[in-house]
């Protein structure tokens, strides 16, 4: 929607021809976003070959963990030219890789044609029109303009950067922050503890950044604070609603058989927990959310253990 809005034609793939079919003869996506019209210049089809076709951008937009085994079968349809755009927030399970990474890999195109589009951009708000900004990040600052410009709408306000580690690392570990605070929120706990959960998360977000060379400013802007205010306020962050679902006593397996949609810091904060250990930095509340998620710690024990932390310098 926002890069039809921005004058672009768009050929969107998807997965089943009914689907193709059904937002072709309604403009509509009733699986996902019921109620919102798609704009005249997207068309959509189950062929990905016609989908990539003679494409300026090629945007991923699949679930984290799928996106190796989805690149290798469209490798070979890739336009020669085309930018390849993450929209995806996750880091891989096995090799810690971030998306941009896990692209360069199976795809060996090189990072001047990589880019990321990040921020506070919960989908249903952008589908609604709703005034918000982003960050578009490439190491090469000029794709990142020919992108900006691509999507730029009176109501989604896009910035470059260049820092894509930062910005990558900003998207997926607000994932597992926005489950922190859920879990919280969940348990019946206040906005001291959600405003704790955000300042520390953000604190040990840019330390893990620091250690992979991007630049601490970032997690300030969007791709950081940014998306991390969004995702722990919102009812509409799938990450969120899983971890308050936790944090109300639901078993794992109950809070998976819930959620329709991708909540990528579920399998991310172990990959995020590698990555931190893979770069020696400390992040509690990232191991505690593995713990909770994956280890079966309850809540209460969890909030007891991070609370009971030996005291130390903020800034640190
Ligand atoms: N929804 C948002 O608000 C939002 C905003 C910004 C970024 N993102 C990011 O976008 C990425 C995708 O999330 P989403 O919201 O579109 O999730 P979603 O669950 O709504 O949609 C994922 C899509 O991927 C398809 N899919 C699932 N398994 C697949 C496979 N094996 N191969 C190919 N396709 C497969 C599903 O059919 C679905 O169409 C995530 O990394 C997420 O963090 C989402
Ligand atoms: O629904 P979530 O938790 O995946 O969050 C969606 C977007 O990443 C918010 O920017």
């Amino acid at each position: 929607m926002v890069l039809a809005d921005a004058g672009c034609d768009v050929t969107l793939w998807a997965r089943r021809a009914e689907l193709a079919e059904t937002v072709n003869s309604t403009r509509t996506n009733p699986d996902y976003l019921p109620g919102v019209e798609l704009p005249e210049g997207v068309r959509a089809t189950a062929d990905p070959a016609e989908a990539a076709a003679d494409a300026d951008f090629t945007v991923l937009a699949v679930p984290s963990q799928t996106l190796r085994g989805n690149l290798a079968a469209w490798t070979p349809l890739l336009a020669p030219d085309t930018v390849l755009v993450s929209l995806m927030k996750g880091v891989e399970l096995g090799s810690a890789m971030r998306m941009s990474e896990v692209i360069e890999d199976v795809t060996k195109v090189g990072e001047d044609r990589i880019a990321i589009v990040t921020g506070p951009n919960l989908a249903r708000e952008i589908a609604a029109r709703q005034p918000a900004a982003a960050v578009v990040a490439c190491r090469d600052e000029a794709v990142a303009q020919r992108l900006q410009v691509a999507c730029h709408t009176p109501y989604f306000r896009p910035y470059t950067n260049t820092d894509v580690v930062g910005c990558e690392l900003g998207g997926a570990v607000k994932n597992v922050i926005g489950l922190a605070v859920g879990i919280a929120d969940g348990m019946g706990l206040g906005d001291n503890t959600k405003g704790s959960l955000i300042t520390r998360g953000l604190a040990e977000t840019t330390r893990l950044g620091m250690a992979m060379g991007a630049d601490p400013l970032t997690f300030s802007g969007l791709a950081g604070l940014g998306d991390l205010v969004a995702t722990c306020s919102s009812p509409l962050s799938r990450n969120h609603t899983f971890g308050t679902n936790l944090g109300k006593g639901m078993t794992l397996e109950e809070t998976i058989a819930v959620t329709k949609q991708t909540a990528e810091g579920v399998k991310s904060c172990e990959s995020v927990l590698d990555l931190a250990r893979r770069h020696d930095v400390d992040m509690p509340i990232t191991e505690t959310v593995v713990g909770i998620v994956h280890e079966g710690k309850p809540p209460v024990v969890a909030v007891k253990e991070l609370m009971s932390r030996s005291a130390k310098p903020e800034r640190r």
